[in-house]
């Protein structure tokens, strides 16, 4: 396998994977809170998988959503363990994320030369709270839609931009069918396409300029 593979693409490959299989960790880092990030990714990808599950099942219609749920829950095969893990595993990354920005504080890692994987770092954490609100709608039950109503509106008290980016999100003025197309199409392609970008840009970074050292 690995001749075949070497044959048709060289040996440059190899190198680049022996490189990122043999980096040893600094051992100031194996010190547990250095592993806050690396579990918020775990969450992320428990929630991919979860998530890809839910959607074989779920529609995202006023008509039909709730309906699905109900099915997942009562029907599908292990549909109501799975259901509970993206639940629960959405709280978890929350939190896990919050631990790891306060991991990173605590050490002073947002300093030069790292400031700008703070930045994306802060563009993660606005990513993981945008899935929870757009993810909590998709049930479209009296709590989704009573949440996504205020949360909503919310968004419509920032100055100037308000009104127009609560009219985006809701794509008109009331929460409606349109609200639920836009959420979903959010939480299942937007935000995982922004998710990956964005994690692949914070990893790069974190290579590239190493694990800060011991305070
Ligand atoms: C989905 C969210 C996030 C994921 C998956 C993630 C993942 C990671 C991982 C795996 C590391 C390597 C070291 C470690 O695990 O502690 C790291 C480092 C780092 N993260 Fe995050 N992170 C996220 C969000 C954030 C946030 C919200 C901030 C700050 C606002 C941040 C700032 C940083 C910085 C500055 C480093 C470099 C730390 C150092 O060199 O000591 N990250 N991140
Ligand atoms: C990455 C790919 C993801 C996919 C394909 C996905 C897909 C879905 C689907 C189809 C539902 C509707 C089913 C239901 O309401 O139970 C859902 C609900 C939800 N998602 Fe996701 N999701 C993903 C990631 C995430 C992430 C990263 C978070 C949070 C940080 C999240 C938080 C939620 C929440 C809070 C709900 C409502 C759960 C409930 O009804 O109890 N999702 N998701």
């Amino acid at each position: 396998m690995k001749a075949w593979l070497i044959e048709r693409f060289g040996t440059g490959w190899l190198e680049t994977w022996k490189e990122i299989k043999e980096h040893p960790v600094p051992p100031h880092a194996l010190n547990p809170i250095y592993c806050l990030g690396g579990l918020t990714f775990l969450s992320f990808l428990i929630q991919a998988v979860t998530g890809i599950i839910l959607a074989l099942y779920y529609r995202p219609t006023p008509e039909e959503a709730y309906a699905s749920i109900q099915f997942i829950m009562e029907q599908v095969s292990f549909g109501a363990m799975i259901r509970s893990v993206h639940h629960y595993a959405a709280n978890i990354m929350v939190l896990l994320v919050m631990l790891h920005m306060l991991r990173v504080f605590y050490t002073g890692s947002f300093k030069k030369p790292r400031e700008l994987n703070w930045v994306v770092g802060v563009l993660l954490y606005l990513l993981t709270l945008a899935f929870g609100f757009t993810g909590y709608l998709l049930p479209w039950d009296q709590v989704a839609y009573w949440a996504s109503v205020v949360g909503t509106e919310i968004m419509g008290g920032i100055p100037v931009i308000g009104k127009y980016l609560m009219i985006l999100a809701r794509g008109g003025l009331k929460v409606t069918e349109f609200t639920l197309t836009r959420f979903y199409v959010a939480h299942v392609i937007i935000l995982p396409l922004l998710a990956i970008l964005l994690m692949g840009l914070h990893f790069l970074m974190v290579r590239l300029q190493g694990i800060s050292e011991e305070l």
